[in-house]
């Protein structure tokens, strides 16, 4: 059984342990099944952390939501101390300590979806991986999840000519992913006394674009700074309801999806400029080169789910198609990326982070499956 212990991060810069213990943890609570009128404390989540530490003002898009399970059912209500990570030992050392990393979706440009959108499905998964709940038949230990935050492009029905953090443009909403995917990483390793952690990326709609940006060559693809390179690459990518061929769409929409071209357009121009070029060039199901292999050959064994909403009205299921294709297409090469297809009545596009039993289910099974 997994037992939390409450370990002091020891970050080697003062400015990541500032920035991370500037968020004190919060109690996540539900109702208690023993007793009707008490709540139990499911798990601690610090909100708001900004991972751009050594910058003076942190721009407020520019931060991460992290959650973890409590210790166990009865544990005290004494929260830890904003400066710990409290991480699962993991005494069985067949057992993998699972981190799940979520980017939001919102057309890159979206104000009204942020980083704790992911919060009713973190709350599923907590439920599910509870150290005193979690299946003793569970293969892996859930040791936490976190969402990022990240600046947006311009929208233009919430228009913010003040917020430096809503007026950004590709490659800058990578760069913030990154970003906060290297402080997240440089925290846990400090506080986590094993090599055994693997991470899941997922997000939803453009976070699902994200997330395979996230492992592509920040230098040569996007003139980004090469120390933004992940450290330690995820095992899995989980996309849900996902864009992956911007170009695709809006050249030749799939039947009936004709009406849907001008907003795609306006998005993917406000996001990437007017240069097509730039438009395949970020897609992972138009990009060239060899990305997937880049990847593989750090994770063999690594993994791709494409979850799908069957009643999603604002992206067509042929961008999970052609996602698909272009991934199997590498599979005839050798290159050996599993690559699973989940259809869920899940609702319209939002509703699956909105009541998020459907990204939990997916992303929990993939969690015991690592
Ligand atoms: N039309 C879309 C097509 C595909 C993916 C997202 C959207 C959005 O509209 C996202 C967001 N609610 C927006 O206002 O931009």
């Amino acid at each position: 059984m997994a037992q939390n212990s409450s370990s002091s991060v020891l970050l080697t810069f003062e400015a990541d342990r500032a920035a991370w213990s500037s968020a004190a943890w919060t109690p996540l609570t539900v109702p208690d099944e023993a007793a009707p009128d008490a709540t139990r404390i499911l798990g601690w989540c610090k909100s708001s952390i900004p991972y751009l530490p050594s910058q003076q003002r942190p721009l407020p898009l520019q931060t991460l939501d992290v959650w973890v399970p409590a210790r166990n059912a009865t544990s005290s209500t004494a929260p830890p101390e904003p400066s710990s990570l409290p991480v699962p030992s993991c005494e069985d050392q067949e057992k993998v300590l699972v981190w799940i990393v979520y980017i939001h979706g919102g057309a890159w440009r979206d104000p009204t979806i942020e980083a704790d959108s992911f919060g009713p499905a973190a709350k599923e998964l907590l439920k599910r991986f509870t150290p005193a709940t979690s299946r003793s038949s569970s293969k892996n230990v859930l040791a936490g999840l976190a969402s990022l935050n990240y600046r947006l492009s311009p929208h233009p029905n919430h228009p913010a000519p003040d917020r430096p953090d809503r007026n950004v443009r590709h490659p800058e909403h990578l760069r913030d992913v990154l970003t906060g995917l290297s402080f997240l990483q440089r925290v846990i390793f400090s506080s986590t006394p094993t090599e055994n952690i693997e991470f899941i990326l997922t997000g939803h709609s453009c976070g699902a674009t994200l997330s395979f940006q996230s492992i592509m060559s920040p230098l040569t693809r996007f003139s980004l700074p090469p120390n933004l390179s992940l450290c330690k690459k995820p095992m899995a990518i989980v996309g849900f309801n996902g864009l992956y061929d911007l170009a695709g769409f809006i050249h030749k929409p799939p039947k009936g999806w004709e009406g849907h071209v001008p907003p795609y357009e306006e998005f993917t121009r406000g996001a990437f400029g007017d240069d097509e070029r730039v438009w395949r060039a970020v897609c992972p199901a138009s990009a060239e080169g060899d990305w997937l292999g880049e990847w593989l050959e750090e994770k063999k064994g690594a993994k791709v789910v494409l979850g799908i909403s069957k009643q999603d009205s604002l992206v067509p299921r042929e961008q999970m198609v052609v996602m698909r294709e272009c991934l199997e297409r590498e599979k005839e090469k050798g290159r050996g990326v599993e690559v699973r297809v989940v259809e869920g009545d899940w609702g319209d596009h939002d509703e699956v982070w909105q009541s998020g039993w459907g990204m939990a289910g997916v992303l929990g099974d993939v969690v015991e499956e690592l």
